[in-house]
């Protein structure tokens, strides 16, 4: 089978979050299965660009409403991510450093998915399944289907896959133009709440819909940001997959971010390397348990309740452990946990910003990673911590129920809680700072999360199967 994935990110090309990771792994294991995947995505101007020899194979003229425009479709000469990557460059939207976050958004997805199908159209052979991820690319099974400049690929199959249905790429229909002239009497496969829905026309036109956990899927028909007699209707062509984590890329034996790398064998000492040197940088205590935070700094993730719980910590606990947090997104968030900071007596620290690298040293350096999701679809960061021995402290809630057992529940490793509140948060705080001091556990727990098994593969044997019956 052949398989092209469509998508605004690919690590480690582009990556602003999960979405990156999963689509710059998933193709990787689905070649390493025997079938060919390969990756398109917008050429944004990122490092990895400049770093790496590409071909043109494509270069075609289309036009977005009453705008024209020439693209051009490179190709990455070497193979080096494990799969043939593609990138499309529309000067004026696509070149730019970063992935999203710019007032022309729709037009620059919605150009970048005109330019995918245009050229795929032109193409010497056609995929037998595209596969779209989020809201971003999710216009392409509505186009493919019903625009009729497409009619000859109209019968690729289509299936979308849902990290993240917070966001939903809202146009107002004056936008409609954008949209490839279509059969006007299929309208209402745009439409949701009187608004184009690029996800809800992907989730009613793709052939098969999948999330990135099983229970996200069930959460989804009573919380979806407005789309729940959605998902319930369309319940039948809907699968839940776990999320696997590109283990060669998260290895605290082999990852290159690290200084003192780690595995089985010495788990404690190398542990104990990595948060030493996260306590020089940041000036924490080493003594103390180490909690930290990695992620984007908005409600879906619980991070504004965390100023507040690590002063509640802090005062009411005691001063018994460390926090150091990693993260940019809303600014008042971020001024609530800087205003944090002249407090710290080397027990609190924050990064705020992007950085790649330190995420690493971080999953291997800290005792606990703290996750008070009030959504989590499938979330990594707790797998990433678990392979590198760091107890997960999260919310029981989509991909993290998932995951995640208490370790006071059989056969359990991490922390659990139910609700996203500053009371379970700092209740899940104290209870990290009590096991700290039981060594043995500690050991035995970090032992056990080293060895589970959140590879790829059983997940790609489901896609597999989600292609297969999207292909009849
Ligand atoms: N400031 C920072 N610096 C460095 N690295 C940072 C960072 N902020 C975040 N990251 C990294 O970005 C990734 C975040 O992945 P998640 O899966 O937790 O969340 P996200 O909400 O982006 O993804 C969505 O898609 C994924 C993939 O399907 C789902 O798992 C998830 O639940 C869903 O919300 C991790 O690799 C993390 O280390």
């Amino acid at each position: 089978m052949e398989i092209l994935h469509v998508s605004a990110e690919c690590y480690p090309v582009a990556k602003a979050g999960g979405l990156g990771d999963v689509v710059g792994a998933l193709p990787k294991y689905l070649n390493e299965a025997g079938h060919i995947a390969k990756v398109v995505m917008p050429m944004y101007r990122t490092k990895f660009l400049y770093a790496n020899q590409w071909d043109v194979v494509h270069k075609g003229y289309t036009n977005l409403g009453n705008w024209w425009f020439e693209f051009t479709v490179i190709r990455e000469r070497d193979n080096i991510l494990g799969f043939d990557l593609y990138l499309v460059d529309i000067n004026g939207l696509l070149d730019r450093e970063k992935v999203y976050g710019y007032a022309d958004d729709t037009e620059r997805f919605t150009a970048f998915q005109i330019a995918v199908l245009d050229w795929v159209k032109d193409w010497q052979h056609t995929p037998d399944i595209i596969h779209v991820h989020d809201h971003h690319t999710a216009l392409i099974p509505f186009m493919l289907r019903h625009s009729y400049k497409y009619r000859s690929i109209a019968g690729i199959r289509t299936v979308l896959t849902i990290h993240n249905a917070q966001y939903q790429g809202w146009m107002g229909w004056d936008q409609s133009i954008f949209i490839p002239p279509y059969d006007m009497w299929q309208w209402g496969l745009l439409e949701w709440n009187k608004n184009i829905n690029p996800l809800a026309a992907g989730i009613k036109c793709a052939d098969k819909v999948t999330t990135v956990s099983p229970s996200y899927l069930e959460e989804l028909k009573y919380m979806s940001n407005g789309l729940e007699a959605l998902f319930e209707y369309e319940k039948g062509k809907c699968y839940g997959i776990l999320n696997g984590i590109d283990v060669k890329v998260w290895d605290p034996e082999t990852d290159d971010y690290l200084v003192h790398r780690y595995g089985l064998s010495d788990i404690e000492a190398g542990k104990a390397k990595n948060k030493m040197q996260l306590c020089d940088q940041f000036s924490l205590d080493f003594d103390k348990p180490l909690i930290g935070f990695i992620g984007r700094l908005v409600g879906e993730k619980g991070a504004d309740l965390l100023p507040q719980a690590i002063r509640d910590s802090l005062n009411h606990i005691g001063r018994r452990m460390n926090f150091l947090v990693l993260g940019s997104g809303f600014p008042e968030v971020e001024a609530a946990l800087q205003a944090i900071k002249p407090l710290s007596q080397y027990d609190y620290n924050v990064y705020i910003g992007y950085h790649e690298g330190l995420s690493h040293t971080m999953y291997a350096g800290m005792d606990f990673l703290l996750m008070p999701s009030r959504v989590e679809p499938c979330g990594l960061n707790q797998m990433y911590s678990m392979r590198y021995g760091t107890v997960p402290m999260v919310r029981r809630t989509g991909g993290l129920k998932d995951t995640v057992i208490d370790y006071g529940d059989p056969g359990g490793y991490g922390i659990c809680y139910d609700n996203a509140s500053v009371g379970d948060i700092t209740q899940a705080i104290w209870r990290a700072t009590e096991l700290y001091h039981q060594k043995d556990t500690v050991k035995q727990i970090r032992k056990q999360m080293m060895q589970l098994d959140f590879s790829w593969e059983n997940s790609v044997q489901q896609y597999i199967e989600v292609y297969q019956a999207a292909i009849g």
